[in-house]
């Protein structure tokens, strides 16, 4: 039989209402397998090294994550994280980082939790064992599996608040799961760019994020850079910033890197006038590529992790996107 691990981490597919009003995560891990008697056909390994809603997932919990699936990996077909759907495409962009293709491993998650009518916790988890078992998936890196769509870690993002097909992203799916009405089918379009995988010993850097508005003047950049490791801006448009903002990061000793606060596309250096991109350039920065600021946060932990230099980081940015 098919050897799947199933790591549950919290999240609403592990939530119901709790006394003090509300829901949170606090059902059995019992509970969602027992509401998929498709999970028969599999030889399961389950496991739960942490409970928790994902706006309180940190990037060690990561890392405690990504030393796990390693863990299992070399004797089991395939893994599947459950996660909370908020913060579950930091921690599918960090095991991308740090995780070989060869490991197959698909993140889900539920948008309704156990009580409500319309839970889909169950149908996710179905095509996220499907996906990691699959030998098609082999090879793609980690994935993110929501109502059907097979998304990659890079790319994937969380696109709406409360609609079942949260998950998006540009350029879109990578692959479809669904069933033919017995058995699953599963279709792939393309296969993710994949980059080296690194092998940070712990995920400890301190990176912030500030994102920028009309009429910024930089508030904050100077008591962010004193407090952390380094720091990400979610600029504007191509990796522009108010005038005033370029005198603060320019020259930093620590890391600053610039991304976009748009939802799609890279940062440039077009503009040359004082704070667009260009000139931030010039002063230092690091550009994110395609990387939304918060992805961008992932990367920057790890290479800081890694003792990497400036240049070496301008390097494995460059390299997000072969
Ligand atoms: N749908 C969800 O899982 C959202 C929840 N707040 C979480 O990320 O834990």
């Amino acid at each position: 039989m098919t050897r799947l691990a199933i790591i549950h981490t919290g999240g609403t597919i592990a939530s119901k209402p709790v006394a003090s009003g509300g829901v949170a995560p606090q059902a059995s891990p019992l509970d969602l397998i027992q509401a998929l008697p498709e999970l028969g056909n599999y030889t399961l390994t389950v496991l739960q090294p942490y409970q928790l809603p994902s706006p309180h997932i940190t990037p060690q919990h990561m890392h405690t994550l990504r030393n796990l699936v390693l863990e299992l990996a070399g004797h089991h077909d395939g893994i599947v994280v459950t996660h909370g759907t908020d913060t579950l495409e930091e921690t599918a962009f960090y095991l991308h980082l740090t995780l070989r293709e060869e490991v197959s491993v698909a993140l889900t998650g539920s948008m309704r939790h156990a009580l409500e009518p319309s839970w889909d916790g169950p149908g996710n988890l179905w095509g996220a064992a499907v996906a990691a078992t699959h030998p098609l998936s082999r090879g793609r890196g980690p994935l993110v599996v929501f109502g059907g769509d097979v998304f990659d870690a890079r790319t994937v993002t969380k696109t709406h608040s409360t609609a079942l097909d949260s998950f998006g992203g540009y350029p879109g799916p990578i692959g479809r799961v669904d069933s033919n009405g017995q058995e699953p089918e599963l279709h792939y379009f393309n296969k993710p760019e994949r980059m080296q995988a690194f092998d940070p010993p712990h995920a400890n850097a301190h990176v912030e994020i500030l994102y920028t508005y009309a009429g910024w003047k930089g508030e904050g950049v100077s008591e962010a850079l004193e407090r952390s490791d380094g720091l990400v801006i979610a600029a504007m448009g191509t990796g522009n910033v108010p005038a005033e903002v370029l005198p603060l990061v320019a020259h930093s000793q620590k890391p600053v890197v610039i991304a976009t606060r748009t939802h799609a596309g890279p940062v440039l250096p077009v503009y040359g006038y004082p704070g667009g991109f260009r000139t931030l350039l010039d002063a230092g920065c690091i550009p994110a590529s395609f990387l939304s600021a918060h992805k961008a946060r992932i990367l920057l932990i790890v290479l800081l992790s890694l003792g990497y230099s400036r240049e070496k980081m301008m390097e494995a940015f460059r390299k997000v996107v072969a």
